[in-house]
């Protein structure tokens, strides 16, 4: 085994995944560099999904290795790799997935209730997040009484709160209107950059091209090609995530 190189917070080598024995993945490798935006951009079915959930932890790699920081992720048991995601990872699903029992600013602080901060602390720090995403008056609306961007918008609160090192979007604005999946994406990504967060987001090629420094592409199960952007220099003024529990 050999380690992946200083600079990649994530890697991963010949990723293979097959969903019931039908193949989703075939030899993927990759590797995303500290606070980068990375896109995976491919057809319906290419892999996308299947690829971010490799490299999250949540599905284990068939074939192949993965590794976060010097850390192999592909020989972790399932506590280790739950553990993984909790404390560095973030993720957002397409569609809202939203506790229906709780309000808003609960939703969104409830991974740091999870990792033990504390109701007043967690709730600074989803309020803060909600705002910044403009639904701060929602913040004590259950999700039913919410519109399904308000919800996407509170998904993407629950994922920034913890200030993740890694933030897995897929297909975050699958079920927005253009113009809320535009202003969702463009919080995401300016407060990804300002927080040092590194983001790998399935996207679609368009939206890549606007919010990416660079793009993965997929093509069943396989990677096609790679487009490199010029790299974006934002790291000045960067703030840093300060919450404990
Ligand atoms: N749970 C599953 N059971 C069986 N097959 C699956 C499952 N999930 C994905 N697949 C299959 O694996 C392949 C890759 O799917 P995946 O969802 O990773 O691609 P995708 O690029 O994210 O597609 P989409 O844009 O439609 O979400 C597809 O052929 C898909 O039908």
């Amino acid at each position: 085994m050999v380690a992946p190189p200083d600079n990649d917070v994530l890697w991963a080598r010949a990723l293979h995944f097959q969903h019931n024995g039908s193949p989703a993945l075939r030899g993927v490798s990759l590797g995303v560099r500290e606070g980068e935006i990375l896109a995976v951009t491919g057809p319906r079915g290419s892999g996308k999904t299947t690829l971010l959930q490799c490299l999250a932890g949540l599905l284990p790699a068939q074939q192949g290795e993965v590794w976060f920081n010097s850390t192999p992720v592909h020989t972790m048991g399932p506590l280790t790799r739950e553990r993984l995601r909790r404390d560095r990872f973030g993720w957002i699903d397409p569609v809202p997935m939203l506790v229906p029992e709780l309000n808003a600013w609960e939703n969104a602080a409830l991974p740091l209730l999870l990792r033990g901060t504390s109701r007043r602390r967690a709730k600074t720090a989803a309020l803060e997040w909600l705002e910044r995403l403009d639904i701060g008056d929602s913040a004590r609306k259950r999700p039913h009484e919410l519109t399904q961007a308000q919800r996407q918008r509170v998904a993407v609160a629950r994922a920034l709160a913890t200030c993740p090192t890694v933030l897995f979007a897929d297909e975050p604005t699958a079920s927005l209107h253009r113009a809320d999946g535009a202003q969702v994406l463009r919080t995401l990504t300016t407060a990804a950059r300002s927080h040092g967060i590194t983001v790998v987001i399935a996207t679609h090629p368009a939206q890549a091209a606007d919010l990416a420094d660079r793009t993965v592409s997929l093509l069943d199960g396989r990677r096609v090609n790679t487009v490199h952007l010029p790299p974006v220099s934002e790291t000045e003024g960067r703030q840093t995530c300060s919450l404990s529990a």
